[in-house]
């Protein structure tokens, strides 16, 4: 379990990461979604110790990162999986870890399978190695320890769709073991693909948050017609606002069988009817992190959609 509670750090003027609170629950994959200089990585970082928070706390299972006596063994961390030395061999950065954290040397190889390298590519140096092969050595590297918690800055940055499917499997292989897994992405698609839960950060605040179905739900439904005008009067006169969405669908926050109700008692013919899901994620991943961009909203706090999970 992962327990942050008002984590904050400024850098000057800038607050980077403000009174961000959540806890990740074993068991589940929690996606930690942001766009870029959302406050991702300068999360993580206070969490395993790498920088002080300016106030707040992160507890992994139940005490501080400093406070763990062995940490590997404990979580499992991959911040940057460019930062590991090129002259070394993957084999070579895996036994060091095992040394590092007292482990045998065959706790390494078994690491390596995990994340399916081959002995042949575990012998060749890193510098060679391309970027989705560095990401699998660093989650390896993460798993050697057999933690109970993983903490991952953009795990899937250079892996390919075959690749984002494996660490989906392998991070859900974890979490049902009753492991707890937290991994950041500013991609919308791999944290839906990849996790249970979401979190959504934007200009260093938590704006979102919730189980991916919540969210998905909380998409709304897409309705296309032939007349979208009188679709959208019938829908605002039964109480419910709707948009055009940029497909040319409308958007609304009423489900698909209150539309369709709404369509058939104002005869309005529908071509289309299906829940938003991504569609609709995705368009409030990009109007929260755009609205949260935004200056002068930085400083109220009732900007939040809240589910329950997070
Ligand atoms: N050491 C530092 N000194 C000053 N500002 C910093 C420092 N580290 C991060 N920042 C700033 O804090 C903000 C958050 O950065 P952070 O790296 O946490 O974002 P992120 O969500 O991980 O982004 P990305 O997806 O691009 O990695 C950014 O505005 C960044 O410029």
């Amino acid at each position: 379990m992962i327990t942050v509670d008002g984590l904050t750090k400024r850098y000057g003027q800038l607050t980077a990461v403000d009174e961000v609170s959540f806890t990740a629950e074993p068991g589940r994959v929690m996606g930690f979604l942001g766009p870029n200089g959302a406050g991702k990585s300068t999360s993580m970082r206070m969490m395993v110790g790498l920088s002080e928070p300016t106030s707040g706390t992160a507890h992994i299972l139940g005490r501080r990162f400093g406070e763990l006596p062995n940490p590997g063994r404990e979580v499992g961390v991959l911040l940057d999986a460019s930062a590991q030395h090129g002259g070394r061999t993957g084999r070579e950065i895996l036994s060091l870890a095992a040394g590092t954290m007292g482990l045998p040397k065959a706790w390494g190889d078994a690491a390596l399978e995990r994340v399916s390298l081959t002995p042949e590519e575990a012998r060749r140096r890193v510098g060679n190695y391309s970027l989705g092969m560095r990401q699998r050595l660093g989650i390896a590297v993460a798993l050697i320890g057999d933690p109970d918690v993983l903490i991952l800055d953009e795990p899937a940055n250079g892996l390919d769709p075959a690749g984002i499917r494996w660490m989906r499997d392998l991070l859900r292989g974890f979490a049902n073991d009753g492991g707890t897994v937290l991994l950041s992405s500013h991609l919308l698609h791999e944290i839906e693909v990849i996790a249970d839960d979401i979190l959504v950060i934007g200009n260093g605040r938590i704006v979102a948050r919730g189980t991916k179905e919540q969210l998905l739900t909380e998409g709304g439904t897409l309705a296309r017609s032939a007349d979208p005008a009188a679709l959208a009067a019938a829908l605002r006169a039964a109480g419910h606002a709707s948009k055009q969405a940029s497909s040319g669908a409308l958007h609304t926050e009423a489900d698909a069988g209150t539309v369709g109700q709404v369509a058939l008692a104002t005869g309005v013919a529908l071509t289309e009817l299906r829940a938003a899901d991504s569609t609709g994620l995705e368009e409030m991943f990009l109007a929260l992190t755009d609205d949260s961009q935004r200056d002068g909203l930085r400083d109220e706090t009732d900007t939040k959609t809240e589910g329950t999970a997070a």
